[in-house]
C-alpha cells in the first residue's frame, strides 16, 4: 500500500485507539458511548490524557486532509449554527424538562416552544449526539443527561451561549470601532450587550455574576486542571505558616483545596463584593476559619487583612485585562507587599507557534480571541510576562515561567524585592 500523510494518520488513530481501550480496561471503564451510563470525564492518569491527545491529534489533522480546504473552510464557517441550537437548550432548559423520556409534545408543553421549533433544534443537537429519538420518543444521551443533572455544566454552557458567543459576534466591528484601544469597555460584549460597561461590572448587576462563578468552578476540579496543577507542583510546603491571598478568587476553590492540603496555610480570597458574598457558603465547615473573604477591586489598595502575605496568587485574572490594566493592578499590589512576597500567576502562557500538540495551541489561540471579544484583554507569551513586570515596578523580579506537566495553565512568577512599603 503506498504511504502518504492520510494512511500515516490513520495508522496513529488505529493505534491510539487501541491502547485508550487498553487503558480504559486497565481503569475499569467501558469503551465510550454515547449513552449516559458512559464516564463523563477521564480518571486521573497521564498516560491516558497522552494518549487522548495523540489519538485527537491524530483525528483532527485527518479530518482536515479528508475534507479537504473547501470543505475545512466550510465547516469552520458553519459552526454558529451548533450553538443556536445549544443556546435553545440553555434557554428553553430543554435537557431539564424530563429524566428518562419524552414526547415532542410533552417537552413543547414544559418549555413552552412551539413544537416544530423544538423539534428542529432538537434534531439538529442530536447531529451532535445531544439528546436521541427513537419512535417519536426522545431519551437522554450522556451530554444532555449531563445538562439535565449537573448544574455547573449547565452554568458553562450557558455562559458561553449568552455572554461569549454574542460577543464573539461583534467582535470584529469592535475592532473596526475602536482600533487600539485597551479599554475594557471597547468590546464585542459591549457592542452585543449595548452597554459601556465593562463585561464583569455589568455581571455584577444581576444574578449572572453567579453564574460565572459557577461556571468557573466546573472544570476547576480533577486531574489535568489548574487547582489539580497548583497543587501538586507549587511547593506551598516550604512556606510553612503562612497567608496566602488569592486575588480574584472567586467562591474560594484554590483556597479550599490548598487549606485542606496544608493545615499551617490560611488563605484570603480577595474579588468583587457581590462575588465574595456567595464565598462562605461554599467552604466546609472545618475550614471556615482557613478560607476567608473580603471584598476588594483590585484597581485599589488591597484591604488591610490581606497585606503582608507571603503568596499573591492570580488564577485566570489576568488574562481578562489589556496590559494597561494588568499593569494596574501589579501596582494596586504594592503597598499589601512585604519584602519577599511572591506573585504566583496561573494562566495561560502563549507557546511559539507549533511548538505544542495542534489541539492545545488551537484551544489557547481561541481563549485568546474569546478575552479579546469580552473584555479587550490577551493572553501572553514569556516574554510578554516578563515585560509586564518590569513596566509594573522594577522591584518585581521575574522568577520565570514553568509549565507544570498535564495542565494548559502555566505558573509565572515572580518576587517582591521592595522595601520599606511595609
Ligand atoms: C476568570 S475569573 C477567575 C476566577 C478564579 N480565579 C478562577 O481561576 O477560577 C476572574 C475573576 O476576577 C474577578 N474580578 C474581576 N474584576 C475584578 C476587580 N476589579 N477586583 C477584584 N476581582 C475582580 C471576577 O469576579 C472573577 O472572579
Amino acid at each position: 500500500m503506498p504511504s502518504s500523510r492520510i494512511m500515516d494518520l490513520a495508522s496513529v488513530v488505529m493505534a491510539s485507539t487501541t491502547k485508550f481501550e487498553e487503558l480504559l480496561t486497565t481503569h475499569k471503564l467501558p469503551s465510550p458511548s454515547f449513552d449516559p451510563s458512559t464516564f463523563a470525564k477521564l480518571p486521573p492518569s497521564d498516560e491516558l490524557q497522552e494518549t487522548q491527545t495523540a489519538l485527537l491529534e491524530a483525528i483532527s489533522e485527518l479530518q482536515a486532509l479528508v475534507l479537504g480546504p473547501i470543505g475545512m473552510l466550510r465547516n469552520n464557517a458553519l459552526m454558529y449554527i451548533d450553538l443556536i441550537s445549544l443556546q435553545a437548550i440553555c434557554h428553553f432548559e430543554i435537557a431539564q424538562s424530563f429524566s428518562e423520556e419524552a414526547s415532542y409534545t410533552q417537552i413543547s408543553d414544559k418549555c413552552g416552544l412551539d413544537e416544530i421549533t423544538l423539534r428542529r433544534i432538537m434534531r439538529q443537537s442530536m447531529t451532535n449526539y445531544i439528546f436521541k429519538e427513537h419512535n417519536n420518543m426522545i431519551t437522554h444521551t450522556a451530554a444532555s443527561k449531563l445538562l439535565h443533572e449537573n448544574p455547573m455544566m449547565r452554568a458553562w454552557v450557558a455562559m458561553i451561549c449568552e455572554e461569549s458567543w454574542p460577543a464573539a459576534s461583534r467582535a470584529v466591528d469592535a475592532l473596526a470601532r475602536w482600533p487600539r484601544s485597551q479599554e475594557p469597555e471597547h468590546t464585542g460584549f459591549a457592542l452585543a450587550k449595548n452597554t459601556s460597561i465593562p463585561f464583569f461590572v455589568e455581571l455584577g448587576k444581576s444574578t449572572r455574576a453567579k453564574r460565572f462563578a459557577d461556571a468557573m468552578s466546573m472544570f476547576e476540579s480533577g486531574h489535568g486542571s489548574a487547582i489539580s496543577a497548583l497543587l501538586k507542583h507549587y511547593p506551598w510546603g516550604a512556606i510553612g505558616k503562612g497567608t496566602i491571598v488569592d486575588v480574584g478568587g472567586s467562591h474560594g476553590s484554590r483556597g479550599i483545596a490548598i487549606a485542606e492540603k496544608y493545615p499551617s496555610l490560611h488563605c484570603i480570597v480577595l474579588d468583587l463584593p457581590e462575588v465574595v458574598a456567595d464565598g462562605p457558603s461554599k467552604i466546609p465547615s472545618d475550614l471556615k476559619s482557613r478560607v476567608t473573604f473580603a471584598a476588594h477591586d483590585f484597581f485599589t489598595e488591597p484591604p488591610e487583612v490581606a497585606k503582608a502575605a507571603d503568596v499573591y496568587l492570580f488564577c485566570r485574572v489576568f488574562h481578562n485585562w489589556s496590559d494597561k490594566y494588568s499593569i494596574k493592578i501589579l501596582r494596586n499590589l504594592v503597598p499589601a507587599l512585604k519584602y519577599g512576597a511572591r506573585i504566583l500567576i496561573s494562566d495561560i502562557c502563549l507557546p511559539e507557534p507549533h511548538t505544542l500538540p495542534y489541539n492545545l495551541e488551537r484551544k489557547m489561540r481561541a481563549s485568546d480571541l474569546g478575552m479579546m471579544a469580552m473584555l479587550n484583554a490577551r493572553e501572553r507569551g514569556r516574554h510578554d510576562w516578563a515585560e509586564m513586570f518590569r513596566e509594573a515596578d522594577e522591584r518585581f523580579r521575574f522568577l520565570g515561567v514553568q509549565d507544570p506537566p498535564g495542565s494548559q495553565m502555566a505558573f509565572i512568577e515572580a518576587a517582591w524585592e521592595g522595601h520599606g512599603v511595609l
